[in-house]
């Protein structure tokens, strides 16, 4: 077909508007396409030129030509080719679900958009083809917008740089988009929606202190040697009022911070706790010396001070601490009798080997030592994995002590809607009235949940809209796995927090000053240089880096060492600490991973109800209510249905069987040995070469093997078996590998185990020798399955 043939398709007909709009513009653009095969992109351009103002100038054809690029780049119409030459063709109609609820149609629908609407493509009635999650997703990654303020529901792109494709594309599809003069309108919803798939931050609301109700000004201003219990619903500010507790007795007991010990559950909150903590009592000369740790680090400090080595990881360390405070060392004694108050978080699931610690060092306080307790009973949800712990935690134990008063905390600061306020009050309650619990009674509280949810029974939450940001929670890990992967499957970014991992602090301090001595000082030029030479560059900039360094430092000069950097690094600050895979999108976790937390939206994925003689109904309906009480917004339930795995070793890892090999499960704790360990292997000639292997390894994010050695190891490399060595399984990988193999203890070693994500890095800090300050280093972290050949 010729131009000239195009032309005589004539002139728009009365119910195509020809105002010059870009929906107009759009209109005539598609209706041309569909109606005449073959026609070049300059044949389009100058058609409908001709039905805008002024059909001749530049700006005409730029115009037509900006929504033509925008239609193409959506695939509302695509480019084929006839007789060799490139011509736009029609393509075949989708309709997509957006954010707001609203459906547009893209491709060859036969629908106008309509006068007065500056809309691409036209909204319309009835069901979608797909999501707009899933439409961004099959692009590309989300791309980083930071430097640019939050997108308006009213806005114009306002970057000195080009605006990214990506937000062009979502922009489009999202509302009223002008590629050419690139300003939007669209609802408020979807600009929340695209705000989030850009991960650009709103207001940071953890920076304002929140005036404390009456319950919580009662508990934080306790006298110091009180003794009290504090039983208070999900959202009532426990942990809040602990750390008001902690600035209160420095303040205005006048407490010294070294005699304070808050202990708390993961690293996490023992970081946002210390970072709360330090912010308001920044200007106290000694309130570094607050002990605010895990259950882990007390036992570990308390071994570490009182020269005693426990082999056998964490739960042996928690055991030779209670054995050592139990044990009249004057030493452990001393220490533990000058301090004046002890505040424990989260005590409902203080259960087993951590509560006997506790009740250890309860026992050895001084009788003035004041004691704060904080829980729910409603929250308590590791009874099922301790003997003879159900009803005993250490919440429960200390109730029972005649020394000791109970408080409540009565008002729910979470909520923001009176639904949810209600199921948070209403469940509890009928938890309270039935402790052992029944099917009927999980069931109920199922129900009561999904009353409280603003949509129930999502079945492709993966690619639904609210899942852009928020909490998608699993009741079993064999769920959070099955979620990861159906997010996956679509595309999309997530982040992935599962339980026993390594701990993570930023890569690129390790990446910089790993492998030097721990004496070494560097001022800013020195650092610069190292900055510079670092391939691929860290996504942190130089100065933020450098300022990172002076405080881990502490110091006050103005140059750093890495043994004091290394020294700052024992205790990670909360902003250099993850504990997820992945950097952006909602965070995917397990219920029990995440208690303590909260979000505005929370997908809570509900899987068949549990069956047989063994179910605790109680602790089941517990962790479903702990799950639903994330949410201060919006809850929704999804379903999900657990893929099958096995399970091995303690802590539990998954397997699964393949003809000719097993899936294990990779990347926990100690699955690596440690750097001492592999330094003085012969794999390693040249420290720093080996980081910036490890650093490159880990943001190419490549598949590692581990293949066997003349020593009978299994070492950890990229590419292939002599590829670069980058770290070595431990003998306890290694026994459960075996035992999973069938093999006889003493039997030979695979060649290979292969297909080992490499997930990323992390910063470690190595101990010195004798006197000497620790160092620094990096490791990687593995994530996913290793194939064991049979
Ligand atoms: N007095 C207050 N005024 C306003 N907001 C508050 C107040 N106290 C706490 N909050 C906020 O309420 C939310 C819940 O607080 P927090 O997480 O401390 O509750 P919690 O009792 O520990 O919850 P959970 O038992 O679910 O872990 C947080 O966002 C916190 O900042």
């Amino acid at each position: 077909m010729t131009s000239e043939s195009a032309l005589a398709l004539g002139p728009p007909t009365p119910d195509v508007p020809g105002d010059g709009s870009i929906s107009a513009i759009a209109d005539l653009v598609r209706r041309i396409v569909n109606a005449r095969r073959g026609l070049s992109r300059t044949e389009v351009v100058s058609w409908v030129s001709q039905f805008v103002d002024d059909p001749d100038s530049v700006e005409a054809a730029a115009r037509v030509g900006g929504v033509i690029d925008a239609l193409c780049e959506l695939k509302d119409i695509g480019y084929g080719t006839m007789r060799g030459e490139p011509v736009l063709v029609a393509l075949p109609e989708r309709r997509i679900a957006l954010p707001d609820g609203t459906v547009v149609a893209l491709g060859d629908h036969g629908t106008l958009v309509g006068t007065g609407c500056e809309r691409l493509f036209p909204e319309v009635a009835g069901g979608a083809t797909e999501s707009l999650v899933e439409v961004l997703a099959s692009f590309d990654e989300p791309v980083p917008l930071s430097g640019h303020r939050a997108l308006e529901p009213i806005g114009r792109w306002t970057g000195d740089d080009p605006m990214p494709a990506a937000l062009r594309r979502a922009l489009s599809l999202g509302g009223a988009f002008d590629p050419v003069d690139q300003k939007w309108s669209m609802s408020e919803e979807n600009a929340s929606f695209l705000n989030e798939w850009f991960n650009l931050k709103t207001s940071d609301p953890s920076s304002q202190v929140a005036e404390p109700d009456e319950g919580q000004m009662r508990v934080a201003h306790a006298p110091a040697g009180s003794r009290i219990i504090v039983e208070a619903g999900p959202g009532s500010g426990k942990t809040h009022v602990a750390c008001e507790r902690v600035i209160s007795l420095v303040q205005d007991e006048g407490l010294a911070p070294s005699r304070i010990l808050l202990l708390s559950f993961t690293r996490i909150a023992v970081a946002e706790i210390r970072d709360r903590i330090g912010r308001r009592l920044h200007d106290m000369p000694n309130a570094a010396a607050l002990q605010i740790r895990t259950f882990d680090s007390f036992a570990a400090r308390l071994l570490a001070v009182s020269g005693v080595y426990a082999a056998g990881g964490h739960d042996a360390s928690i055991r030779a601490a209670t054995r050592l405070m139990r044990s009249d060392n004057p030493l452990v004694a001393d220490a533990i009798g000058l301090l004046e108050h002890v505040v424990i978080d989260e005590a409902q699931d203080l259960v087993g080997d951590r509560k006997e610690m506790c009740e250890a060092l309860l026992a050895l306080l001084d009788p003035s030592c004041g004691i704060t307790v904080f829980g729910d009973f409603a929250q308590s949800i590791y009874g099922y994995q301790h003997r003879g712990a159900e009803g005993s935690t250490l919440l429960a134990e200390i109730a029972k002590h005649a020394d000791v008063t109970c408080d409540q905390l009565e008002c729910d600061h979470r909520t923001r809607t009176k639904a949810l306020k209600e199921m948070f009050r209403s469940v509890r309650e009928t938890l309270k009235d039935d402790p052992v619990g029944s099917r009927d009674g999980y069931f109920r509280i199922r129900e009561q949940i999904c009353t409280a949810a603003v949509e129930n029974d999502v079945t492709r939450f993966a690619v639904h809209a609210s899942t852009t940001g928020g909490l998608i929670l699993t009741r079993s890990r064999r769920g959070l796995f099955t979620a990861a992967e159906q997010m996956r499957a679509v595309g999309r970014s997530f982040r992935l927090r599962l339980p026993d991992r390594p701990p993570r602090v930023e890569a690129w301090i390790g990446a910089l000053l790993g492998g030097l001595p721990s004496a070494t000082r560097m001022s800013q030029n020195d650092f610069r240089s190292i900055y510079e030479a670092l391939s691929p560059a860290p996504w942190r900039n130089l100065d933020e880096c450098w300022e990172i360094l002076l405080d881990l430092d502490a110091s006050g000069r103005e140059d750093i060492s890495v043994g004091n950097i290394a020294e700052g690094l024992a205790d990670p600050p909360l902003e250099l600490l993850s504990d997820h895979e992945g950097s952006s999108g909602p965070l995917l976790s397990t219920i029990h991973a995440i208690k303590g937390r909260e979000a505005e939206r929370v997908m809570l994925l509900l899987a068949r109800a549990p069956y047989g003689d063994q179910v605790n109904w109680a602790e089941e309906a517990r962790t479903l209510y702990v799950g639903a009480t994330r949410a201060s917004t919006e809850l929704r339930t999804g379903w999900i249905n657990p893929r099958k795995f096995y399970t091995t070793g303690e802590p539990e890892r998954f397997w699964a069987a393949r003809p000719d090999h097993r899936l294990m499960e990779i990347g926990l704790e100690g699955d690596l040995v440690d750097w001492t360990e592999f330094v003085r292997s012969s794999h390693v000639v040249d420290e720093v070469n080996l980081i910036s292997n490890i650093w490159r390894a880990a943001n190419d994010e490549p598949r590692a093997a581990a293949y066997l050695d003349a020593e009978s190891r299994l070492v950890l490399r990229v590419g292939d078996h002599d590829g670069t060595a980058i770290g070595c399984l431990s003998d306890s990988f290694v026994d459960l590998m075996q035992s999973l193999r069938k093999a006889e203890p003493e039997s030979a070693l695979p060649e290979v185990v292969a297909g080992i994500p490499v997930v990323g890095a992390t910063t470690v800090v190595v101990p010195g020798r004798s006197g000497e300050a620790p160092s620094l280093a990096l490791m990687p972290l593995l994530g996913g399955f290793a194939s064991i050949p049979r």
